[in-house]
């Protein structure tokens, strides 16, 4: 991890642009707005770049890092047009801009940001359709009029097909935020339908009229937007896109250096090989290289299976005994993960004197937890993301819902417990620290069958180094009091801390009735978990090479849950057959429900 001070980056060059917002051409009162209510004295170097780009109407991808600002690329310069219609634009002209995003709290986020700019822009309204909110009361938003939209797919196209009162024949700009996201999540029919239906595909049907009061026409412009803009949302730029330009970072970093942006017409980012297609495509991000921010410290800690839990909870507690206030985000592959861990962090206690358990018990957590996964009630996750935005101190346990957009400020360290998916699900998780040349350290476990998924990172730019774990182990009080007691080279699994420790887990997760229930939901959709993943990543994750006995030790059991073979060969098989039938970028949805939190069947979130 980095030390203070010594890895600390100064916000400054890398990030911010030698520029003013007014020099982009931005309307005066929104660069005031920019500097008054959100703090902003100078654009990032996305910014700088691309504003000018869009104010100018042409149709944009935006491919950059995390944390570099890239909601206010597209903001300010739809809220600068808005506010210069003469007459003003009024409620009953409708939508005219649309924010499409993946999840509920990205929606609820940007909808938040809009708010803040347009304080001295009344006329212009804001408004947010999402999966999980009232219908009702959006229709009423609805049929009063928004002129800026921010929504997730499944619900605004429910709408669109639904709320007749909805006035969209002004639409002038639709943006999707975290493009490729939104097509991995199997929202591609529902991106196809709505583009159909507001008339932005191109050579789509022309758009209808809904009796609203007609403004001027002016071209529609089309914005797509993400940290890992790849081959996957190809087909989504062909459809939705007319000669668009990329702003994107073109240089392979150099150490500690960020990259500089430069903007090309998507024509030259065919790929060779892509003979058949008549479109220009996108590169794939193992040919690219994700944009990772420069001062992040990545590093990984390989872990016997076995071992696992233990080893979370120790570096969990040394970083909050480094550093009490601080904010760290752990990421989990599915919602009764989330659960298990968050109970166990919550109720777990050891004595002081763990190895004879004579002392007097104390929590082993005792700072504030949240926890954040698809399967909350929307009050509860709306309650976790704000409580988690706003403390100075926390632990937040979560799955990849919270991987895309959020912005939470200052959070010091990510940690992947569960192994994300592609490289790209690893940039977003990681770029939720280190946001805007903060410092910020990422830790990923791995077990020893699984370390070629560092040589997959390494494909895509990304490398990791590796965190000294033993130092950590041999700093809690049994080692650190008995030095004699640890041999110089004891596996990890028979060091005298992660002996006491897990004992310790096994024995309290086996006297509560509940915990052990929780233990073992969370065991089987782990394994269920780990066989959906998919392509290259299957060679790495076999649930064949695992033993399912220390699978079991992970989630502090004894024993091996006896149900579970069965449940997890039923899901590959499924898995399998799911794969044939649901190739590329478009494919369509496989679960019903609430989508947002459905990663399709590779993983609940
Ligand atoms: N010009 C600016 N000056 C200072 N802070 C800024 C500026 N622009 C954006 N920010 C802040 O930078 C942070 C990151 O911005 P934002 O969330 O838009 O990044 P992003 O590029 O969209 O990240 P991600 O790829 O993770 O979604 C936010 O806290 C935002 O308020």
């Amino acid at each position: 991890m980095a030390k203070k001070g010594e890895e600390e980056k100064s916000k400054g060059d890398d990030v911010f642009a030698s520029c003013t917002f007014s020099s982009l051409g931005l309307q005066s009162t929104l660069c005031d707005e920019l500097k008054d209510k959100m703090g902003y004295e100078a654009p990032t170097v996305v910014q700088a770049k691309a504003i000018p780009l869009i104010l100018s109407g042409k149709h944009v991808l935006v491919n950059a890092a995390t944390g570099t600002g890239k909601t206010i690329v597209y903001l300010v310069p739809l809220i600068h047009h808005l506010q210069m219609y003469n007459p003003r634009i009024e409620r009953s002209h409708g939508t005219m801009a649309l924010v499409l995003v993946p999840t509920r709290e990205l929606c609820i986020q940007v909808y938040e940001i809009l708010q803040k700019l347009l304080h001295r822009f009344h006329w212009i309204v804001p408004g947010f359709v999402m999966g999980g909110e009232n219908r009702s009361k959006e229709k009423a938003r609805l049929r009063k009029g928004i002129s800026i939209l921010v929504a997730t797919p499944g619900r605004l196209l429910d709408h669109l097909k639904n709320t007749s009162s909805f006035v969209h024949s002004n639409l002038r700009w639709i943006i999707f935020d975290e493009a490729d996201r939104i097509l991995e999540l199997g929202f591609g029919k529902e991106i196809e339908d709505i583009l159909n239906v507001l008339g932005s595909k191109k050579n789509g049907s022309d758009d209808k009229t809904d009796g609203a009061s007609k403004l001027p026409k002016f071209p529609r412009q089309n914005l797509l937007l993400s940290a890992t803009l790849n081959e996957k949302v190809n087909h989504l730029a062909n459809i939705s896109l007319e000669n668009p330009v990329l702003v994107g970072l073109d240089e392979k970093k150099s150490s500690g250096e960020m990259q500089k942006p430069s903007h090309k017409h998507l024509g030259d980012l065919i790929s060779n090989d892509d003979v058949e297609s008549e479109q220009p495509t996108l590169k794939s991000g193992s040919d690219a290289g994700y944009n990772l921010p420069a001062q992040l410290i990545q590093t990984y800690v390989k872990v016997p299976c076995g071992s696992r839990l233990v080893v979370l909870l120790s570096i969990l507690k040394n970083l909050f005994q480094k550093e009490p206030s601080q904010k760290i985000v752990v990421f989990f592959s599915t919602c009764d993960a989330v659960d298990f861990h968050y109970s166990l962090l919550s109720e777990f206690q050891l004595s002081s004197d763990a190895e004879s358990g004579t002392q007097q018990k104390q929590k082993f957590f005792s700072g504030k937890l949240l926890r954040l996964h698809g399967s909350m009630e929307q009050e509860g996750r709306r309650t976790s993301f704000q409580g988690f935005k706003t403390d100075k101190s926390a632990l937040l346990l979560c799955t990849d819902v919270a991987a895309r957009g959020l912005d939470f400020p200052k959070v010091r360290c990510i940690i992947q417990y569960d192994s994300p998916g592609d490289a790209s699900e690893y940039v977003h998780r990681v770029g939720r620290t280190a946001r805007l040349g903060e410092r910020g350290d990422a830790l990923l476990f791995l077990q020893p069958v699984e370390m070629d998924y560092l040589k997959d990172l390494e494909k895509h730019g990304v490398s990791l180094k590796e965190y000294p774990l033993l130092k950590v182990l041999d700093s809690f009080p049994i080692t650190a009091q008995k030095p004699q007691h640890v041999k110089k080279f004891v596996p990890l699994e028979l060091h005298p801390w992660v002996l006491i420790l897990q004992r310790a887990l096994e024995s309290f997760i086996g006297a509560e009735e509940k915990m052990k229930q929780m233990a073992k939901d969370a065991f089987c959709s782990w394994i269920r978990a780990y066989t959906a993943h998919r392509g290259d990543l299957k060679r790495i994750f076999m649930v064949k090479r695992l033993h399912l006995g220390h699978v079991a030790k992970s989630f502090g059991l004894k024993d091996q849950p006896s149900m579970v073979g069965r449940a997890f060969q039923v899901q590959a098989k499924k898995n399998k057959k799911d794969l044939k039938h649901h190739k590329g970028p478009m494919r369509k949805r496989k679960e019903s429900g609430k989508p947002e939190h459905n990663q399709s069947k590779r993983r609940k979130q």
